[in-house]
């Protein structure tokens, strides 16, 4: 039989999108030949519909729009996954759909509540053994735990958190020998290196449950922080027979596989483990596709960048030329472009070419419009889609100048410079008025930093709004964690795609793209000392003489709150590491991390939406939680 799983690039109720997705898979799969086709969980209404899926009217809608796709599955058996509501209950199900016809759906049992997940919120878990019916129109389907047949072959389901269960309680244990295959519909999220442990997963299960097991993601940025990476699977016994390219640009990814399910194979002795995850690359994958889907399903017409040349900025502004280059490389310039919707049409522009001795003009009939046939190099997309400015002042290096400039004249973005002294001055000249005393370095010193980097913020935000742009902000997760950075000032932007990993990674991955994509601008930012430079220069100001060494603060954070330590017990584990530092130096970072972590939760609570790329994140809209006030760990801080 041939079987296949496609990755649909989804979005939360966006039913006439989610159906083209849906639709345009199932004809591709029919072209194919395919007989039987998984597409991902809740890829109907979308997975990140949050509290919508506790309403009534948005589950009923859903089913409502699965009638549409009944028609489409002539010839064909496929699985959808939407959101059923019963009793004031919502369940996550798949829909088996066949010959015009809905068999039934099948229920997950166990719900993904950890990380970023919240489904406990959302649903009801199923419970194993049990049915029930659904009805619509005077039309009844079963619902629940469910077995199914398709031309001679037997099937059940593992909904994707079924699968991350031990072996004795999850579905498949119950499935063992009643099927030959296990469909297992997901949206389960990108993590740096997570690929490998989803791949064990599959190829035990199929081993350890004697089947053929069938795998299918989500694709893209969904809606808006989390990303998914597309990835199909196909095992059987043990042995690996399909998996796709991840992170793919494309709407719809289809891959099939013909599986011969009355052979006998004998199952594979060892599990053959993947290649090491390169995370450079991974990351660079998955924060291209991430600003991509970010910008297109935002509706805005590409990026604007306080550039100042540091690792944050550069990261971010060589993070819109991957987008391009990566874009552009599986998609075609052309297709780049169309999907963008950030090129207007070529009907709108009209271009004079260069007359005897004359000077070209340009006739563009929209402000930002440029012609589409120009822009024919990846270099000119970006110039289309980036625009960057390096907001100097008198505390300003040329290090940090000739950095920003260089990076992006190399990658082809806008480029403007201009200098925001005279701002600062204005407004430290109107609070010395009305306080009728100097402000100085030395009474004044955090309220000085952080007018600097507050007045960046107007300016750079109208260039957003003009170019109705995302405003991207550079924060990286390491800084979040300490609240080093001025709220309303470099934190103002639209989008952070950053700000989920830290400042240690950040660094290593710029060195990367100098040497391996070959970035060559990025040397100067990898020749810099991480600094603020809102200090007078002769200041020397470093990131790391005001906190603490990166490496340790990403080290103490780890243990603090991935691996959810006391103060007393991270400062215990550090000991036993060699961090080069004796106690004393080492009570200190721990209390200055733990004082300013509690102090600066509100700032995190405000950060413009991130991306989640490493296996937890700061961020309370997603993986951490943490109260805004608090008692800010003073007993235990006190008692190391
Ligand atoms: N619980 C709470 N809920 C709500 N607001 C709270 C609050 N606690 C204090 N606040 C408010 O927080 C304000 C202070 O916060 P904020 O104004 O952001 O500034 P603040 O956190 O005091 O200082 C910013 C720090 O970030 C560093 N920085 C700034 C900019 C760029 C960079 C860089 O690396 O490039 C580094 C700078 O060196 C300094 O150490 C207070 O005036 C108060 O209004
Ligand atoms: N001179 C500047 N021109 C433009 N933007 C600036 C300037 N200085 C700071 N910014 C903005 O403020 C942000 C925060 O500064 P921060 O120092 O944390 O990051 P960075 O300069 O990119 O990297 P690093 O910390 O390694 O120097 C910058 O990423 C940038 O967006
Ligand atoms: N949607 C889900 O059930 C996802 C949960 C699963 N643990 C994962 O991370 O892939």
């Amino acid at each position: 039989m041939r079987i296949a799983g496609a990755a649909l690039n989804q979005i939360p109720i966006d039913w006439e999108h989610n159906l083209r997705n849906i639709r345009i898979a199932i004809e591709m799969a029919k072209e194919t030949g395919v007989e039987l086709l998984c597409l991902p969980e809740l890829c109907l209404t979308g997975y990140g519909c949050e509290d919508l899926f506790l309403s009534d009217w948005m589950p009923e809608a859903a089913l409502a729009h699965l009638q549409q796709v009944r028609q489409w599955t002539e010839g064909i058996c496929v699985m959808v996954g939407l959101p059923v509501r019963l009793h004031k209950r919502t369940y996550n199900t798949a829909a088996v759909l066949r010959n015009g016809e809905i068999l039934g759906f099948a229920a997950k049992q166990f719900l993904a509540n950890d990380g970023i997940h919240y489904e406990t919120r959302f649903f009801t878990p199923w419970l194993a053994g049990e049915t029930t019916t659904v009805e619509l129109k005077g039309e009844q389907w079963p619902l629940g735990d469910l077995l199914f047949e398709h031309n001679g072959v037997r099937f059940g389901f593992e909904i994707c958190e079924d699968a991350w269960h031990p072996d004795d309680v999850r579905p498949a244990s119950r499935l063992v020998g009643k099927v030959d295959l296990i469909v297992n519909p997901s949206a389960s999220h990108f993590a740096m290196s997570k690929t490998d442990v989803r791949y064990q997963l599959v190829m035990k299960a199929s081993r350890t449950f004697n089947c053929t097991y069938l795998y299918a993601n989500l694709l893209g940025n969904e809606a808006g922080r989390v990303i998914y990476d597309g990835e199909i699977l196909v095992a059987r016994n043990g042995h690996l027979l399909l998996r796709n390219q991840l992170l793919s640009f494309k709407e719809v990814d289809l891959e099939w596989i013909d599986v011969n399910f009355d052979a006998e194979l004998a199952p594979a002795a060892d599990i053959v483990p993947l290649t090491e995850p390169d995370e450079y690359k991974e990351l660079n994958q998955a924060m291209s596709l991430g600003l991509f889907d970010y910008m297109r399903k935002s509706r805005t017409r590409g990026f604007v960048l306080s550039l100042s040349g540091g690792a944050d900025s550069c990261f971010c502004a060589v993070g819109v030329a991957e987008m391009v280059r990566l874009g552009v490389e599986e998609l075609g310039a052309e297709e780049f472009k169309r999907r963008s919707g950030c090129f207007p049409a070529a009907a709108e522009t009209v271009v004079q070419q260069e007359g005897a001795g004359g000077k070209a003009a340009q006739v563009v009939a929209e402000e930002d419009a440029v012609a589409p046939a120009a822009l024919s190099t990846n270099q000119e997309l970006v110039s289309h889609l980036l625009t960057c400015a390096y907001q100097g002042t008198v505390n300003s290096s040329d290090d940090t100048f000739n950095s920003a400039k260089e990076l992006a004249d190399s990658i082809g973005a806008r480029f403007h410079n201009w200098e925001i002294d005279e701002e600062v001055a204005g407004y430290v000249g109107k609070i010395q008025t009305a306080l009728q005393r100097d402000l100085t370095w030395k009474t004044d010193d955090l309220a000085l930093q952080n007018i600097q980097a507050r007045v960046r913020a107007p300016a750079i935000w109208l260039l957003a709004n003009v170019q109705n742009a995302l405003l991207i902000t550079t924060s990286n997760r390491s800084e979040a964690s300490v609240g080093y950075c001025t709220m309303d000032g470099d934190t103002a932007g639209s989008i952070s795609p950053i700000a989920g990993v830290d400042k240690d990674f950040v660094k290593k991955w710029l060195r990367w793209a100098e040497t391996e994509l070959g970035y060559a601008a990025l040397r100067h930012v990898n020749a810099l000392q991480p600094t603020a430079e809102l200090r007078p220069l002769e200041e020397k100001q470093t990131d790391e003489r005001d906190l603490m060494p990166y490496t340790l603060l990403n080290r103490i954070e780890r243990l603090a709150f991935y691996d959810r330590r006391s103060p007393s017990k991270v400062l215990a584990a550090l000991e036993t590491e060699d961090t080069g530092f004796d106690h004393e130096e080492l009570k200190t970072f721990v209390r200055r991390f733990y004082t300013l972590w509690s102090r600066n939760q509100w700032k995190r609570e405000r950060y413009a939406p991130s991306f989640h790329l490493d296996d937890y994140n700061v961020d309370p809209r997603s993986w951490l939680r943490f109260p805004i006030l608090s008692g800010g760990f003073a007993e235990e801080l006190a008692a190391l």
